[in-house]
C-alpha cells in the first residue's frame, strides 16, 4: 500500500485501469521535446487521450506516445517499459519508426519502415518455428473485468493452450510481448482490449522482424480497432485466429459518447 501510495495511483476506464503521475508527466515530457523540434506534429498520447485530447489519425505526422507501457507491473514492483512512435498517415496510416525501450532490462528495441529491427542496435529476427505444438504464445487480460468479456478470455486461452501449444506468457506490457516475438522469444502474442498506443510502436518492430500482424478473425491488422495477433509467421497467426472467440471494443478513433 505504501508503494501505491508513493506513485500517486489513480484510475481511468476502470478500477483496475491504472495511471500515476509518472505516466503524466513522462508523456508530457516526450510530447515537449519533439514539439520543439517539430513544432507541426501531431500527437496521440495515452494520458492525453484520458484528459480529453482527441484519438484520430490525420494526414499530418503523428507521433503516437505511450508513456508507460505496463503501468501494473509498474506501481506493484517498478517494471516498466517506454513507447513512443511516429506514424505519417496517407491513404493509409503508414508507420516510420517505432522506439520502445525496456528500461529494466536496458534494451532499446528500434524500427524504421524499411530498414529492419534492432535490439540496442543488433538485428531482431523473429523465430522460425512453424508447428504451434512446439510454441510460446504470450497474451493480456488487460482491465476489462466485466465476467462476460473475461469468460471469452478464457475461452480463447483455453483454447489456445489445449491446442497444444509449450506455454503461455505475459510479460505486463503489450509493447515487450510484441517485441518479444520480433526477438524470437515467442511465436506469437494476441489480446482483444489493449490500444493503438500499446502496439504501435511495436506492431512496425514485429513487421521489420519479419513477423505478421493479422486481426483477431483473421482479416487485416487495423491498430484503432483494439484487437491484434502478431506472430512469427502467417500460419502460426492464422492457427490462433482459429481458437480465438472474438468481440470488438469501442474503437480508439470512436467519436467520444453525447454526454
Ligand atoms: O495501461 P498501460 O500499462 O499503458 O498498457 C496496458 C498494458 O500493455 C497491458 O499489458 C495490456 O494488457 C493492456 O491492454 C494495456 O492497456
Ligand atoms: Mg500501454
Ligand atoms: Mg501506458
Amino acid at each position: 500500500e505504501a508503494l501505491l501510495d508513493d506513485r500517486k495511483v489513480m484510475t481511468k476506464s476502470s478500477s483496475v485501469d491504472l495511471v500515476t503521475q509518472t505516466d503524466q508527466k513522462v508523456e508530457q515530457l516526450i510530447i515537449q521535446s519533439v514539439k520543439e523540434k517539430f513544432p507541426t506534429h501531431r500527437f496521440i498520447g495515452e494520458e492525453s487521450v484520458a484528459a480529453g485530447e482527441p484519438c484520430i489519425l490525420t494526414d499530418d505526422p503523428t507521433w503516437i506516445v505511450d508513456p508507460i507501457d505496463g503501468t501494473t507491473n509498474f506501481v506493484h514492483a517498478g517494471c516498466r517499459a517506454v513507447t513512443w512512435y511516429s506514424a505519417v498517415r496517407s491513404l493509409l496510416p503508414q508507420m516510420e519508426f517505432g522506439v520502445v525501450f525496456s528500461c529494466l532490462e536496458d534494451k532499446m528495441f528500434t524500427a524504421r519502415r524499411g530498414s529492419g529491427a534492432f535490439c540496442n542496435g543488433e538485428p531482431l529476427q523473429v523465430s522460425g518455428q512453424k508447428d504451434i505444438q512446439r510454441s510460446i504464445i504470450a497474451t493480456e487480460f488487460g482491465s476489462n473485468r466485466d465476467p462476460e468479456v473475461v469468460d471469452k478470455m478464457f475461452s480463447s486461452l483455453r483454447n489456445v493452450l489445449c491446442i497444444p501449444v509449450h506455454g503461455m506468457r505475459g510479460a505486463g506490457t503489450a509493447a515487450i510481448n510484441m517485441c518479444l516475438v520480433a526477438s524470437g522469444c515467442v511465436e506469437a502474442y494476441y489480446e482483444i482490449g489493449m490500444h493503438v498506443w500499446d502496439l504501435a510502436a511495436s506492431s512496425l518492430i514485429v513487421s521489420e522482424a519479419g513477423g505478421v500482424l493479422m486481426d483477431v478473425e483473421g482479416g487485416a491488422a487495423d491498430l484503432m480497432s483494439r484487437r491484434i495477433v502478431a506472430a512469427n509467421n502467417r500460419t502460426i497467426a492464422e492457427r490462433i485466429v482459429k481458437e480465438i472467440h472474438p468481440f470488438a471494443p469501442p474503437r480508439d478513433d470512436a467519436p467520444p459518447l453525447q454526454q
